[in-house]
């Protein structure tokens, strides 16, 4: 079951004498030779946090935590990756940048592969390219549906909303789970990440086709969809099967894909998927669950939001739409009691290291630089953070990654703003799916947190008076 490993080229065990080699060598194991080794020495430390640091204090939890959303509160373990306030994400101690320096990327590309990001998250080491082709050939033999999933899909109304078909198509092929199966017929705790594992591995190889499926069936009805090509890596195939031949839309996608796919364990959809698959429900249920959370406007949805505000600034306003008049479109909406998406975040104080990654992949292309709808949203953020701070309610005034991640999709062609969340979903698979290897190899527990009524908040203030 678990004897994937990736091809080595010969030319490159004759090159193993030296030290480089050697350590580069040590790196071509498979990814589930990787884990087997990475594992045991997690739950080592696990063990050892348990026996020696049970009782130390993290932080207190106070009133606001209970009320507020548990902002802040530290109460979530989650291996993958760090949230910091003011420098953003790294995934196993690595910054964004540092991913676009370190993870291979598609063969001529430029931007990081998901896989790559998928096998750093999992495994907390960055993989060399033959571990990442292997991985990709991998994905793409698994990334056909069953024909179930398809008939599902396509008896649904074009008019449900594209995230509510991902997860009904997600939850549907729980059927599949080797999980859930070798549940049922009964294993042992130490063996449940390995049955997790498949069933994420499967998932994420499944959710191109399952997503271009819902493209095709509610924007090109009757079109052709082509199958999984066995020589193109996870995002080579979406962007093929959502009809686009746009190598820079599809080096754009990898990049997407790659940097949405984690962002700590506390964000509603990462902690969705970690809450029921705590109750050893299997990773599709987990994961459908998680797209539900997602498809929010203030968390994933919000994609699809700033293209909407932003091309009703433009209706109203024209193409070259000035610095002023932005900011009077901006407090137009605060005034009316919205929020400006795209804006603001539950953890972060600074512009969004992914907001400034995607505005970079802007920045080094002229044609994008010409569009008038990226002009807009960066002139927006030359704006934006001003206007909030004066309205003075928002915590952070800055941009997080929706502010504009849509509009470069919608510059290439990819007008369907309703479905931009459904390319988030397949991205923050990665993480979410991750976390459920390790809690399972962890063995962590059903989550089950301790709520209050205010009658007893207030018995317990006054008991401490
Ligand atoms: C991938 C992602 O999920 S990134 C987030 C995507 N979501 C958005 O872009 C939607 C717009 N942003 C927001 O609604 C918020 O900033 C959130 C949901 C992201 C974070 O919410 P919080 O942690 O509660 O933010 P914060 O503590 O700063 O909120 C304080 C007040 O500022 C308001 N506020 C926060 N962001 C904004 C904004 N962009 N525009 C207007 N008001 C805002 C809040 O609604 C809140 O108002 P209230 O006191 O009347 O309830
Ligand atoms: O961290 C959060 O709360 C929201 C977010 O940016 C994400 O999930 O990508």
């Amino acid at each position: 079951m678990f004897s994937q490993s990736s091809a080595v080229p010969s030319a490159f065990f004759k090159r193993a004498a030296s030290g480089a080699v050697q350590r580069r060598l040590a790196s071509t194991k498979s990814l589930r030779e990787t884990l087997q080794e990475v594992i045991p020495r997690k739950q080592e430390q696990l063990k050892k946090l348990k026996a020696q640091h049970a009782q130390t204090v993290l932080g207190d939890v106070k009133v606001e935590h209970v009320i507020g959303g548990m902002r802040g509160l530290k109460a979530m373990l989650w291996e993958a990756s760090v949230l910091d306030p003011n420098e953003g994400i790294r995934f196993h101690g690595l910054t964004i940048p540092d991913c676009q320096k370190q993870l291979p990327t598609a063969p001529g590309g430029k931007e990081i592969l998901p896989e790559s990001m998928l096998w750093l998250l999992l495994t907390g080491e960055a993989p060399v390219e033959d571990q990442v082709r292997g991985l990709s050939a991998e994905l793409a033999v698994k990334g056909g549906l069953p024909p179930y999933v398809e008939e599902l899909i396509d008896s649904l109304p074009p008019s449900l909303h594209p995230m509510t078909q991902l997860g009904m198509g997600v939850a549907a092929l729980n059927k599949e789970s080797v999980f859930a199966e070798a549940y049922e017929k009964g294993i042992k705790k130490t063996d449940y990440w390995t049955y997790t594992l498949e069933d994420c591995i499967n998932l994420i190889a499944r959710l191109p086709a399952l997503a271009a499926r819902i493209y095709r069936n509610v924007y090109n009805p009757g079109a052709d969809l082509p199958g999984v090509d066995q020589n193109l890596d996870l995002v080579g195939n979406y962007a093929r099967m959502l009809g686009f031949k746009n190598e820079d839309l599809t080096e754009y996608l990898r990049l997407y894909i790659a940097i949405h796919g984690d962002h700590e364990g506390g964000n509603a959809s990462a902690h969705t998927a970690h809450l029921v698959g705590s109750t050893l429900s299997d990773p599709y249920l987990s994961y459908s669950a998680a797209l539900y959370a997602l498809a929010g406007p203030l968390h994933g949805l919000a994609n699809q939001e700033v293209l909407r505000w932003q091309l009703a600034m433009q209706k109203e306003l024209g193409d070259n739409i000035t610095h002023n008049q932005i900011k009077e479109y901006l407090w137009k909406t605060l005034n009316s009691g919205q929020v400006i998406p795209g804006y603001g975040h539950g953890v972060l104080r600074n512009p969004d290291p992914r907001f400034m990654a995607l505005q970079e992949f802007c920045d080094s292309r002229p044609e994008l630089l010409r569009s008038k709808t990226i002009q807009m949203v960066k002139k927006t953020y030359e704006v934006a953070p001003g206007v909030l701070k004066e309205h003075g309610k928002t915590k952070n005034p800055y941009p997080n990654v929706d502010a504009t991640s849509g509009c470069v999709l919608y510059h290439y062609g990819l007008t369907q703003f309703k479905y931009y969340t459904v390319i988030f979903g397949v991205s923050r698979a990665l993480g979410a799916l991750t976390q459920l290897v390790w809690a399972r190899a962890l063995g962590l527990p059903i989550e089950r947190p301790k709520s209050l009524s205010m009658d007893a908040i207030e018995k317990q203030i006054k008991a401490s008076a």
